[in-house]
């Protein structure tokens, strides 16, 4: 089930749920509007490799706007601090960005109950696109879940800002556990 926009409002009011700083303007019949942060990212090289730590070069986004180009990724943190140990929150981009083909996330909206972070966006542009910092980007929304919660505590929690991925240590994990079992 999906939470109202007045429920959103009504549960981080009761810190239920929580989206820091919260604005009230930027409540929407089922979602909640979030900011574009300042911090942007991209990785150095234009191959990636899963096992391997890909490094990334860190950036600024210009009041000016920032040109986003095709053919790269882009990670970007919101600029709120949210999350909730109630619900299960699934971001999404505003449909007035998706109309300029600009993607906010690959494939990966769901978010841990449990998770309170600045949660990194993948930005990706189908045609090349100015963005600006603060601008509203995307929307959250909020599912009820059934069952018992376990919270997140992953790799991801406490990221302040644009986070790359260090899908690298899921290898690392793999390879202490078999050289542990050959002992
Ligand atoms: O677009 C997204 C999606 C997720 N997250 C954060 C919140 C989420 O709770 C956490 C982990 O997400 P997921 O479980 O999908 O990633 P994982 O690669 O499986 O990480 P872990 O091994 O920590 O579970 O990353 C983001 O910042 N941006």
């Amino acid at each position: 089930m999906i939470l109202t926009g007045p429920e959103i409002e009504h549960q981080v009011r009761l810190g239920r749920i929580r989206i820091e700083p919260f604005d009230r303007e930027r409540i929407s019949p089922n979602s909640y509007d979030f900011l574009l942060g300042e911090e942007f990212c991209w990785y150095e090289s234009v191959t990636l490799d899963c096992r391997k730590e890909n490094k990334a070069v860190y950036g600024k986004l210009s009041p000016d706007g920032t040109v986003l180009y095709p053919n790269r990724i882009y990670l970007a943190g919101t600029a709120e601090h949210m999350g909730s140990d109630h619900y299960v929150p699934i971001i999404r981009a505003r449909s007035s960005v998706a109309r300029l083909g600009l993607f906010v996330h690959v494939t990966a909206d769901l978010i841990d109950i449990g998770s309170f972070n600045a949660w990194t966006l993948q930005l990706h542009a189908v045609q090349p696109v100015r963005v600006y910092p603060g601008m509203r980007i995307g929307q959250v929304t909020f599912w009820k879940p059934e069952g018992r919660i376990v919270l997140y505590d992953g790799k991801y929690q406490h990221a302040t800002g644009p986070r790359p991925s260090l899908i690298h240590r899921d290898f690392e994990a793999q390879n202490r556990q078999e050289s542990a079992s050959q002992q």
